[in-house]
């Protein structure tokens, strides 16, 4: 039996750092969303004890570092299952950029593995089997648009916000998550309103969202990589309604209401940045339990 799953992409639109916790993790206040950027992973029930990963893309390991092998490694120990998954991630989403591509394709794991070996867990239960696996794991599992507190895994959901174009660029640049966070200086951080961007959310409010887009992982990375900071310059400049960089980056997105706009943004970017995609904002939770 084949079961195809979906992976997407997350972008932060807002994301402050509280306090440096004792456990060596930060204290996080995210809004974050999905995006119609995905992995496509293809689950398959395997006779024998073997979980196997097959995936083409340079960077994403095929063995037990993958964090699909992870996920369903994760649900065999701790169901004692028999038999072994076969699992093919077609990379879509782009490896180590700041959009939880790992991240997703854990969570898809998580999900379709749940089906597929009959384990009839609720999202929520898959959620904080994910937290073991990696802090946007969890937000993951439900996909759509949340408020991510803790150290990323406490998920309160969110209506979708309003439609709209999501320009994203990825330099080729490579950007460890646990350095950007090592490197922050709490003393030096302007806080997100986080309760403002909540509020534009509940409201629909384009322009407020656009207004409160904040990510206090920007400065340790325009520090050590101005790269993304003249991205993120362009990009305004080539006419986004706002910019932002995503997560520990080094992926920087634009929103965008109008077709002729993103087209402007698009074809500006893509002259000379890496990895530039158009999506539409997904925003709504996984229906799937
Ligand atoms: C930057 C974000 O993508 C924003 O959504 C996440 O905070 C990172 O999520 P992630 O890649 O799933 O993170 P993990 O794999 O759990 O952690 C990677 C490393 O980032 C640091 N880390 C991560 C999350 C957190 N709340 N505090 C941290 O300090 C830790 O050094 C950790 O060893
Ligand atoms: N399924 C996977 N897809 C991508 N990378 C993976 C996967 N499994 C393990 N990795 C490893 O994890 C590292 C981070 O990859 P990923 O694409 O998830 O980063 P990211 O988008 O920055 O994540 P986040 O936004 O959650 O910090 C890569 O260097 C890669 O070697």
């Amino acid at each position: 039996m084949k079961l195809l799953v979906k992976a997407p992409a997350k972008i932060n639109l807002s994301l402050d750092v509280l306090y440096k916790r004792t456990d060596g993790y930060h204290e996080l206040e995210m809004v974050m969303t999905t995006v119609d950027l995905a992995d496509r992973l293809e689950l398959e029930l395997l006779n024998d004890d073997r979980i196997v990963i097959h995936s083409q893309t340079r960077f994403v390991p095929d063995d037990d570092r993958n964090l699909a092998y992870k996920a369903a490694n994760l649900l065999k120990d701790r169901f004692n299952i028999k038999s072994g998954a076969s699992i093919t991630i077609e990379k879509n989403i782009p490896v180590a950029a700041g959009l939880a591509g790992g991240s997703s394709d854990a969570a898809a794991v998580l999900r379709g593995m749940n089906k597929l070996w009959d384990l009839r867990l609720t999202l929520d239960e898959l959620a904080e089997l994910g937290a073991e696996i990696g802090s946007d794991v969890s937000f993951c599992v439900y996909g759509g648009t949340a408020l991510a507190k803790g150290r990323g895994e406490i998920i309160t959901p969110l209506p979708p916000p309003p439609n709209c174009w999501v320009v994203l660029a990825k330099p080729a640049i490579g950007v460890s998550t646990a350095e950007v966070y090592e490197h922050l200086n709490l003393n030096e951080v302007i806080h997100p309103n986080t309760k403002a961007m909540v509020d534009a959310i509940y409201q629909g409010d384009y322009r407020g969202i656009c207004a409160n887009l904040s990510n206090v992982l920007e400065s340790v990375t325009f520090k050590y990589f101005p790269k993304v900071k003249h991205l993120k310059d362009d990009m305004k400049r080539f006419g986004a309604d706002a910019v932002l960089m995503s997560g520990s980056g080094p992926t920087v997105f634009a929103l965008v209401q109008h077709d002729s706009r993103m087209q402007r943004l698009y074809n500006g970017l893509r002259g000379y940045c890496h990895q530039v995609y158009a999506v539409r904002l997904l925003g709504k939770r996984n229906e799937f339990s």
